[in-house]
């Protein structure tokens, strides 16, 4: 579709990025729609893909035209020059980030920072932190809206949750028979007060009395019903949503793991609580709440007219308290949750060189480091709360005075005989039910700013597009020829030299060939064996199975013929059974005990405490970093598969073990792939080539090997 013209003033909404380096990205995409595009993070990703470094500022100008913008760069010097800019305009940030320039008015400039949300700072404090260069976008006279497609949206999610809806529907019904049982009471006290008492009336003191009881207690049991369903759907959909949500994470491609810290996504999971809790009980009861307000308004007007335009006023003006702390309140939890990533992520970081850590001595530079970061999270997080408090104070002060006002009024009433004393309690008790139900109201409103901050951290998550599968199940599938690949370029950015170019290799599956892949460290190996065990995508080329694409064979399939060991590969923490089987208890002992024989590890296992039951993990010392190889080299065995590709599977080996390991594996059916640094390896083997410049070279295998039978 194009759009002729854009008309009306752009509107910019947060678009958050998702790894440290796109931000420039997502100040794209933030302008983009702006403009009438719609695109979210997954489709920027799909047209540029940015380098570990970041972009440049050439490379967001080439982006700007995809969608149909003239660029212009510009070093402001005075700050005061940036009134004439065209807004919103892209913003190069503490010489390091890209932020989005939305306007700038009363002398403030209000900005969209995507790793945090929008902020605005005074002229000093933009100073400080503005990096002096400007992207000016100018949309052309014409052009073509990009609509990305919706991913999976959050609420799709908590839809889908077994049984939510019914919930949704009980909690309502239940919470909306509570709320009008609750209004009944101050009727009946208005009855004992204005004809009880006068007519000294026993006996319908007692009906009255007998009524009251009867309506205190179904609405205590109407609470616990409520409660008992609020619990028992939060518990559903904590089982049932993180599942879904952790599971649909752990099918999402290799490049988003490879592009975040493990802390990112452990931090991200922790939003669920959050969201889940709202979804399952503010939200319901803010809807139940909202509607027994009404009726208590209604009931009020009954009592007096401008009585209840008074509650009305206090409450517009409670709103209006709240909603001055929202925008800073929604601020400070974007910062917190950023923050609480950053800690978390130098935390495990720390713990998995621990070692390093306590060999360089630098425990306390570590803990600074890891400090510095928990306490910009605590004060973030102070400051979230904090300013709730704060809002809360002023909402008191605010329907404190507007008691005041309505009680004088009401006694004034009271005393012009325009109202009973009956009239007044019941009027008083209706009204502070209502404050009750309208202050959750307004708290559950204003949280759903919050809620937004968590819901978009876990859109990462959901919206990410999972790896191409074949089917519902897999079907048993077996590799009867050879994998190719051909043509495979691999690079990392999208102007960067490429680390493969137009590779080409065959391997012939049913004549078990062992190849081997030698090169210089940093020559793309490891990159092109991961696109070998369909990990990881080439930027360009295909990998075929049998002749045929491997979307056609099916990834499952393939990956069911296949066993890797990659050179960053380590164990789980699990018995050293389940780490050679792969927690598939269907194995059987003794091919777990025969992997393991063949990778001569049988009599160091055996004087491990436990066994082959002993917990091991990558972090312990229980195993020699050369037996851990040698213990993932069992796990490819055990899966006799059709195809094994190893990267370093020698490393740590001393030549002896290194010879037995490979007489060992060698022998054995399935075709072998070995990426090595080691010469003596192409003894092994039936061909080999060396990655060079990003080519494949063919290696004389033969003449290798003399070569260092002559040395
Ligand atoms: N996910 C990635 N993002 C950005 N760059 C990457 C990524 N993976 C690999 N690279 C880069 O690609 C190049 C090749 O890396 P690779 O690990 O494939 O080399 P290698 O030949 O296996 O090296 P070594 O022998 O040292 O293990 C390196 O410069 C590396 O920084």
């Amino acid at each position: 579709m194009r759009l002729p013209f854009f008309s009306g003033k752009p509107t910019v909404h947060t678009v958050l990025q998702n790894e440290a380096q796109e931000c420039g990205l997502a100040c794209m995409a933030m302008i983009a729609n702006a403009y009438g595009h719609n695109v979210n993070m997954p489709y920027m990703r799909s047209v540029h893909q940015v380098s570990g470094g970041g972009m440049s500022l050439a490379e967001l100008y080439n982006l700007a035209g995809v969608f149909g913008f003239d660029a212009r760069g510009l070093a402001v010097q005075n700050t005061d020059e940036m009134d004439a800019l065209k807004l919103p305009a892209i913003l190069h940030w503490e010489g390091q980030h890209y932020v989005v320039l939305e306007r700038i008015s009363g002398g403030r400039f209000y900005i969209q920072d995507p790793s945090i949300g929008p902020r605005a700072f005074d002229r000093d404090d933009f100073e400080r932190y503005f990096s002096g260069v400007v992207l000016e976008l100018e949309p052309r006279i014409a052009m073509d809206k990009i609509a990305a497609k919706d991913g999976l949206t959050f609420w799709d999610v908590v839809k889908s949750t077994n049984g939510f809806r019914e919930a949704v529907r009980r909690i309502l019904i239940v919470s909306t028979a509570v709320g009008i049982l609750a209004l009944a009471t101050p009727i009946l006290l208005q009855i004992s007060l204005d004809f009880v008492l006068p007519q000294s009336d026993i006996d319908l003191l007692g009906v009255l009395t007998i009524g009251l009881c009867a309506l205190l207690l179904f609405e205590a049991v109407g609470r616990w019903l409520r409660d008992v369903i609020i619990l028992r759907t939060s518990v559903g959909m904590q089982v049932q949503f993180t599942r879904s949500v952790v599971g649909h994470g752990l099918r999402l491609p290799l490049r988003y793991f490879e592009a975040r810290h493990p802390g990112d996504f452990v931090t991200r999971m922790e939003s669920i609580d959050q969201v889940k809790a709202f979804a399952s009980d503010g939200l319901v009861r803010s809807i139940a709440d909202a509607f027994v307000s009404v009726l208590s308004v209604a009931l009020m007007f009954y009592y007096s007219t401008s009585m209840t335009l008074m509650v009305l006023a206090t409450l517009v003006l409670a709103i209006g308290a709240r909603a001055l702390y929202m925008a800073r309140t929604r601020d400070a939890t974007n910062e917190s949750l950023a923050a609480r990533t950053v800690e978390v992520s130098t935390l495990l970081d720390g713990l998995d060189r621990i070692s390093t850590i306590k060999a360089h001595n630098v425990s306390g530079r570590f803990e600074q480091r890891w400090f510095e970061k928990m306490a910009r999270f605590a004060s973030r997080d102070f400051l979230s709360r904090k300013l709730q408090i704060d809002a809360q104070l002023l909402i008191h002060i605010v329907v404190m005075a507007g008691t005041v006002a309505t009680l004088y009024a009401g006694v004034a009433a009271v005393l012009t005989n325009k109202m009973t004393i009956g009239m007044l309690y019941a009027f008083f008790a209706l009204r502070g039910t209502f404050f009750l139900m309208a202050d959750t109201l307004t708290v559950n409103l204003m949280h759903l700013t919050v809620i937004g901050s968590h819901v978009r951290r876990l859109e990462d998550v959901i919206q990410a597009d999972p790896e191409m599968a074949s089917g519902a199940t897999a079907i048993r599938k077996t590799i009867r020829k050879d994998v190719t690949i051909k043509d495979v370029s691999i690079s990392f950015g999208r102007d960067e030299r490429p680390v493969v170019v137009n590779a080409g290799l065959t391997v012939d599956v049913e004549r078990n060939e062992r190849i081997a892949i030698i090169g210089e460290s940093g020559s793309g190996k490891s990159s092109l064996l991961k696109v070998i065990a369909s990990v990881a995508d080439p930027t360009s080329g295909s990998v075929l199975v049998d002749g045929q694409p491997l979307s056609r064979f099916g990834l499952i399939e393939y990956r069911n013929n296949i066993g890797a060991v990659f050179a960053e590969d380590g164990l789980f923490q699990a018995t050293i059974v389940e780490n050679v089987s792969m927690f598939d208890p269907d194995v059987p002992l003794d091919r777990v005990q025969e992997a393991l024989e063949l990778v001569g590890l049988t009599s160091e296992i055996d004087a491990l405490p436990q066994g082959l039951a002993t917990i091991v993990a990558n972090n312990n010392t229980l195993l020699s970093t050369g037996q851990r190889r040698r213990l993932l080299a069992a796990r490819v065995i055990c899966r006799k598969p059709k195809l094994m590709l190893f990267d370093e599977i020698t490393a740590n080996l001393d030549a002896r073990t290194e010879h037995a390991l490979l007489e060992a594996i060698c022998p054995l059916p399935g075709a072998k792939v070995f990426v090595t640094h080691s010469e003596r390896l192409l003894d092994y083997v039936d061909r080999a080539y060396r990655l060079k410049d990003g080519k494949l070279e063919p290696v004389d295998v033969q003449q290798a090997g003399a070569k260092r039978a002559a040395e």
